[in-house]
C-alpha cells in the first residue's frame, strides 16, 4: 500500500515551544496554530494576517514592556480607601481635568461638599471621581499614573489605589505632600470626626469647627478646661510626663442630663486645639477590635466614649466584682452584658501597650452613679465636669447668643441690632423660667422657633413652660 505525505504542510509546534511561547505571549500558540491553518490553505490572506498578527504581538510586546518598566523602574504608593490618605489624593484627583474625562467613575453624592466651604443649600450633588482602571495624567511635568482596583482584604472588598511615576520615590511624595497641604487647607477651622467600621477608623464627617463662646456654660469650669488642655498639648508635655514615668494622657468624664452642651462642648474643644474627634461605640466591638482602634489612633487626638453608662459595661451589681457578675450571670445562664465588651476589657485597652500617648479621652454620661468606680478613678479620668440644667445665667446667655447680632448674620436694614434692648428682654426671660428645670438644648430650641422676635418670645415663654412642666 503507497502512503503519500504531504510535504507543504506545517510541521505542528513542538509541545516546549508551546509552553515558552504561552508563557510570555498568553494564547500566542492557538493564534499560531490558526495561521499556520489559513497559510496552508490560502496564500491570498497571508499579507493580512500577518498585519493581524503584528499588531496582536505589538500589544503584547508593548504590554510586556511596560511591565517590566513599571516593575523596575517606577515607584508607587498604594493607598486604601478607609485611610485617610484616599481623602488626600482622592480630593485632589477630583479637581483635575483627567478625572471629568475619565470613562470609568464612580458616582458619590455630596462627598465633595463635606469639604467646601459651601452653605450645603445644593441638594444631593454628585461627584465622580476615577474608578476601577488605569488613568495618567502629567504632575510637575512627569507622567503619572493612578491606578485603582478592588481588592479582598480579609474578607471585605475594598479600593485600593495606587499612585505611580517613572523615579524616584521622592518625586511621588511630593505629589503626596501636596495633596497634603490641599486637603489640610480645605479642612482648616474644620473637625473632622472618625467612627469606626470593622475594627478601622473611617471619616464620616468634617464639620466647621463650633466655636466655644457658643458653648454656654459656667465660665470659669470652661477656662478651666481649656488651660488644662493647653498645658497638656504643650510642647514639653510628654517629655514631662516621661521623665516621671506618668502616662501622657489625659481623661476627662462629662456628666449631667440629656441637652446639657456635653458633645457640643466636646466637639468644640476639639476644633480649637485643631484635633480630630475619633469616637468610640463600645457596645459594637469586642476586644480585639478594640485594640487595633486604640493602637491606630494618632499620637494628639480627641477619643470621644459616648454616653458610657448606656453600652454594656456598666456597674456590677452590689457586692459583684466586674468578674463576679460574669460567673455568676453565666450560672444564670445570662448574657454577661450588653455589649461584646467587659468593663476590665475595656480598662485594659484604656491603659494598655495598644493605647495611644498623647491622647485626650472624653467620656459622657448621664448617669453617673451608674458607672463603676474602676471606670472614673484617678489617673483614668483626672476631671468630672458637671453639666447641669441650665440656670439664670446661662438661660440668659443662651437669648442674648440667639437675638444679638453676630458676625455671620445677613443683617436686615429694617430691624437694627438693638442689643441693650435684647439685654432687657433676656433678663424677663430668665426671671421667668424656673431655674434647673430644663436644658439648654430645650430653651434653645423654644428660642430658635421664635428667633424672629424677641419680645414674643418672652411673651410665650409662660405658656411654654405650662405646657412642657
Ligand atoms: N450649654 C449649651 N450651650 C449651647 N448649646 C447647647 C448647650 N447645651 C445643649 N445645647 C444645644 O443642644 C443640642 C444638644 O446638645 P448636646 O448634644 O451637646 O447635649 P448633650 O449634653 O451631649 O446631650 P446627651 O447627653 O443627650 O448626649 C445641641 O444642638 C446644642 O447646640
Amino acid at each position: 500500500m503507497a502512503v503519500f505525505t504531504n510535504t507543504t504542510s506545517p510541521t505542528p509546534l513542538s509541545p516546549t515551544q508551546v509552553s515558552v511561547l504561552d508563557f510570555f505571549v498568553p494564547g500566542s500558540t492557538s493564534v499560531l496554530a490558526a495561521i499556520e491553518l489559513v497559510l496552508a490553505t490560502n496564500s491570498y490572506f497571508r499579507p493580512l494576517i500577518l498585519c493581524m498578527l503584528l499588531a496582536f504581538l505589538s500589544r503584547h510586546v508593548c504590554r510586556y514592556v511596560w511591565g517590566v518598566a513599571e516593575t523596575h523602574f517606577a515607584s508607587m504608593v498604594h493607598i486604601q480607601y478607609s485611610s485617610e490618605v484616599y481623602d488626600m489624593v482622592g480630593l485632589w484627583v477630583a479637581s483635575q481635568p483627567f478625572a471629568h474625562r475619565a470613562r470609568s467613575s464612580l458616582a458619590r453624592v455630596g462627598w465633595r461638599q463635606t469639604f467646601d466651604n459651601k452653605d450645603g443649600t445644593e441638594k444631593k450633588p454628585l461627584h465622580y471621581s476615577p474608578w476601577k482602571g488605569t488613568f495618567y495624567f502629567i504632575y510637575n511635568k512627569r507622567l503619572f499614573w493612578f491606578r485603582s482596583v478592588e481588592k479582598d482584604l480579609n474578607f471585605r472588598v475594598e479600593e485600593v489605589v495606587t499612585v505611580s511615576c517613572f523615579g524616584s520615590p521622592t518625586i511621588l511624595k511630593r505629589f503626596f505632600d501636596d495633596c497634603r497641604e490641599a486637603y489640610l487647607k480645605l479642612t482648616k477651622n474644620k473637625t473632622t470626626i472618625f467612627e469606626h467600621q470593622d475594627a478601622k477608623w473611617k471619616r464620616t464627617h468634617v464639620k466647621s469647627t463650633r466655636p466655644i463662646s457658643t458653648v454656654v456654660m459656667n465660665e470659669e469650669v470652661k477656662a478651666g478646661l481649656i488651660r488644662d488642655i493647653e498645658g497638656f498639648l504643650h510642647q514639653g508635655a510628654p517629655a514631662w510626663h516621661l521623665s516621671r514615668g506618668i502616662p501622657y494622657r489625659k481623661g476627662y468624664l462629662l456628666y449631667g442630663p440629656p441637652g446639657t452642651g456635653k458633645s457640643s462642648l466636646c466637639l468644640s474643644l476639639a476644633g480649637r486645639f485643631d484635633l480630630d474627634v475619633y469616637i468610640l461605640n463600645i457596645s459594637a466591638i469586642d476586644s480585639r477590635s478594640l485594640s487595633t482602634l486604640l493602637a491606630e489612633l494618632p499620637s494628639r487626638c480627641v477619643l470621644l466614649l459616648e454616653d458610657v453608662d448606656a453600652v454594656g459595661i456598666a456597674q456590677p451589681r452590689q457586692g459583684e466584682t466586674d468578674i463576679s457578675q460574669a460567673k455568676a450571670d453565666a450560672a444564670r445562664n445570662q448574657p454577661r452584658s450588653q455589649g461584646k465588651l467587659s468593663l476590665s476589657e475595656l480598662l485594659n485597652a484604656l491603659d494598655g501597650a495598644s493605647s495611644h500617648e498623647g491622647r485626650l479621652l472624653m467620656m459622657t454620661t448621664n448617669h453617673l452613679d451608674h458607672l463603676d468606680r474602676a471606670l472614673i478613678r484617678a489617673g483614668r479620668v483626672d476631671k468630672k465636669v458637671e453639666f447641669p440644667n441650665a440656670d439664670k445665667d446661662v438661660i440668659f446667655r443662651l437669648f442674648c447668643m440667639i437675638f444679638k447680632q453676630s458676625e455671620g448674620d445677613i443683617l436686615d436694614p429694617k430691624q437694627p441690632a438693638e442689643d441693650e434692648t435684647v439685654e432687657q428682654y433676656a433678663h424677663e426671660f430668665a426671671r421667668k423660667i424656673p431655674e434647673r428645670e430644663f436644658s439648654p438644648a430645650e430653651i434653645q430650641s423654644f428660642l430658635v422657633e421664635h428667633r424672629g422676635s424677641a419680645r414674643v418670645a418672652v411673651e410665650n415663654v409662660q405658656e411654654w413652660i405650662d405646657r412642657t412642666c
